[in-house]
């Protein structure tokens, strides 16, 4: 109760954030609404007595009475509905832009990867439009209930304290009823395959291409039955359980009309003794049948709550969640070059909630100004040992430097900034072409020319040929007139996203051309080595490049060959292939294969 409480508050909280006079507004309306019916029985009963003692000015203030509050009782709702439905959009909106800048914010990739994460975001994505404003209504009639409720127990016990027992014989009809709707539910579940079967009977008759082989066959009067008794059984399954479910609702709403009209015998038998007037019976007749309502709406507004409280508590978890996962501060500057090189020491690595070393004990150095390939089997640990470079990932063990300096003293958003990066699993972003390549570098997005020149580095130009609009095509088939790409049309997009980054101090490409074939691949690197290399010498960048295709490694300055999250051999090219190890067995088998 606590907890729907606390999530009761924080969605209040939200609302007066978003919009003060809305809530206000609702939050009156939805009270008046709640108040007039039960306001309304006092004056009816004042009306009756009024009328009753020939007091005709009495009787006209009071019948007014009873006008401004059915009016209110059935308009006001109307109107607060107006306010607190907008209040609700926003409020959804408002949790899920927290909801974007929370999951993209956060410095590196594990939420992304622990499954505990993935459920509640799936949790929250089916439950924050239906809790968010479903809970703002179950939240106001909450209070509007607590109002209605107070003001009828305050004029029932005025009459007879004995009549606060009322509430109580709300129950047995609300219990029952939901007994009756699981039964009914049940029996739904249970008559489905049998109706399905019917169902598909009933279909193979209809249907031209089963009808051929029903004559051939003869298979018409037995499927007949079947589909006959098929129906039957799910017929019968449902009518038992609809019979049961009236019987139960039958019960629950009779116990009810007995305290009703007990209740009404009490304060008939005072009016009769002349302690009650007439007008006090027609209140308690009223009031009686409200009481039954206010006990079921606040049941359902409790379940509203309830559902509030659980997608408020799943946003604190990832808040508490993602905030765990802030960078330390930096207190480093970044230099603009890199002078020796990146360096691990001692680097181990298991993905979070696993007990697995994907990366274990890893020495290595990549030099100031080089292209270095890194090779292995799948699942050896190369994308790992990128994502760490990345810093989307914190070493389980070891360190990472730059030029000496450990890599966590930098500021992160710097780091990232001094990246370019084709990954393997690559985003297809659908936007204009040009600013799917551009936001490789938000600066230029704008830059038509840029963005040309990136493509033609990714050799990815070819593509424009095929869109209507060249660069201001729209991309996707989200969109009615969206282009829709193949897989290797997209990954060249993003080769060419990558490429937007005109000298960055560290180039990651993890198999971003798989779509290519070896040649297209081999002249794309050359081409790119040759230009990384002219970068490096002025700025010390580093390209490291996975590649499964030994023709194209065997351009890199170093080559890694990486054996279960180990680097078992390092080397050039000539070098591996002179040690005669893994490499130069695997290369040669690759040659022999391809010729
Ligand atoms: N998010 C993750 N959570 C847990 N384990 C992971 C995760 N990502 C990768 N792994 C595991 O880490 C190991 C190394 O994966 P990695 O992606 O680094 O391999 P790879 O060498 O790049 O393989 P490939 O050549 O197939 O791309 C694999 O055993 C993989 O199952």
């Amino acid at each position: 109760m606590i907890d729907v409480v606390r999530g009761g508050w924080e969605l209040f909280a939200l609302s007066w954030r978003e919009s003060r006079y809305r809530l206000v507004l609702s939050v009156v309306l939805m009270i008046a609404q709640a108040a007039a019916m039960p306001l309304a029985a006092p004056a009816l009963a004042a009306l009756t007595d009024a009328a009753l003692a020939g007091d005709a000015r009495g009787a006209t203030a009071a019948a007014a009475l009873v006008a401004v509050a059915v009016v209110a009782a059935l308009t006001a709702g109307h109107f607060a509905h107006i306010f607190y439905f907008e209040l609700g959009d926003r409020a959804v909106l408002r949790l899920e832009r927290e909801l974007i800048v929370l999951s993209n914010g956060s410095a590196g990739l594990e939420h992304h990867e622990r499954p505990e994460y993935a459920d509640k975001l799936q949790v929250l994505r089916q439950e924050l439009h239906r809790a968010a404003w479903g809970s703002m209504e179950g939240l106001l009639n909450s209070l509007g209930l607590l109002v209605a409720i107070s003001i009828t127990a305050v004029l029932l016990a005025r009459l007879n304290p004995l009549l606060l027992l009322l509430p109580l014989a709300a129950a047995p009809p609300l219990l029952l009823g939901r007994r009756a709707e699981s039964i009914v539910n049940a029996a739904r579940e249970r008559a489905a395959p049998p109706s399905r079967h019917a169902r598909h009977m009933f279909g193979l008759f209809g249907n031209a291409a089963s009808a051929k082989e029903l004559r051939v066959g003869g298979l018409g009067p037995g499927f007949r039955i079947r589909q006959r008794h098929a129906w039957d059984s799910a017929s019968e399954k449902l009518w038992n359980g609809e019979r049961r479910a009236v019987l139960l609702r039958t019960t629950g709403q009779l116990i009810f009309a007995v305290s009703y009209v007990l209740a009404t015998l009490l304060v008939v038998r005072d009016a009769v003794a002349g302690r009650h007037s007439v007008g006090d019976v027609l209140l308690v007749l009223t009031l009686a049948g409200q009481v039954n309502q206010q006990v079921a709406s606040a049941v359902s507004a409790l379940q509203e709550m309830q559902r509030t409280t659980r997608v408020m508590s799943t946003m604190r978890w990832v808040r508490a969640l993602l905030a765990g996962m802030e960078p330390p501060p930096p207190d480093r500057e970044l230099p603009d070059r890199i002078r020796h090189g990146i360096e691990l020491r001692g680097v181990s690595f298991a993905y979070p909630g696993t007990d697995r070393a994907v990366l274990a004990d890893v020495d290595l150095t990549l030099p100031a100004g080089t292209t270095v390939a890194i090779v292995g089997e799948n699942g050896a640990g190369k994308t790992t040992l990128i994502k760490l470079l990345c810093r989307f990932y914190q070493a389980t063990t070891g360190v990472m430097t730059l030029d000496g300096t450990d890599l966590t003293r930098f500021d992160l958003a710097r780091w990232r900034a001094c990246i370019a990066a084709g990954f393997q699993d690559f985003a297809r972003f659908e936007l204009l072409a040009r600013e799917s390549v551009g936001v490789g570098e938000l600066a230029d997005i704008k830059s038509t020319e840029d963005v040309r020149k990136a493509l033609r580095r990714a050799r990815a130009e070819d593509i424009l040929d095929r869109l209507d609009n060249g660069l201001e095509t729209q991309l996707g088939k989200s969109y009615a007139d969206g282009a829709e790409l193949s897989g290797g049309q997209w990954q060249k997009l993003a080769l060419g996203r990558a490429m937007m980054r005109q000298a960055p101090l560290l180039l990651v490409l993890d198999e971003p051309t798989s779509a290519l074939d070896a040649q297209a691949e081999h002249e794309l690197f050359e081409q790119y080595a040759a230009g990384a290399r002219r970068v490096g010498q002025r700025t010390g960048a580093i390209t490291v490049l996975v590649s499964h295709r030994f023709s194209t490694v065997r351009m890199a300055d170093l080559i890694l060959v990486v054996a279960d999250g180990r680097i078992k051999e390092r080397g050039s090219h000539d070098e591996l292939m002179a040690a005669g190890g893994l490499y130069a067995e695997l290369y040669g088998m690759q040659s022999a294969a391809y010729a």
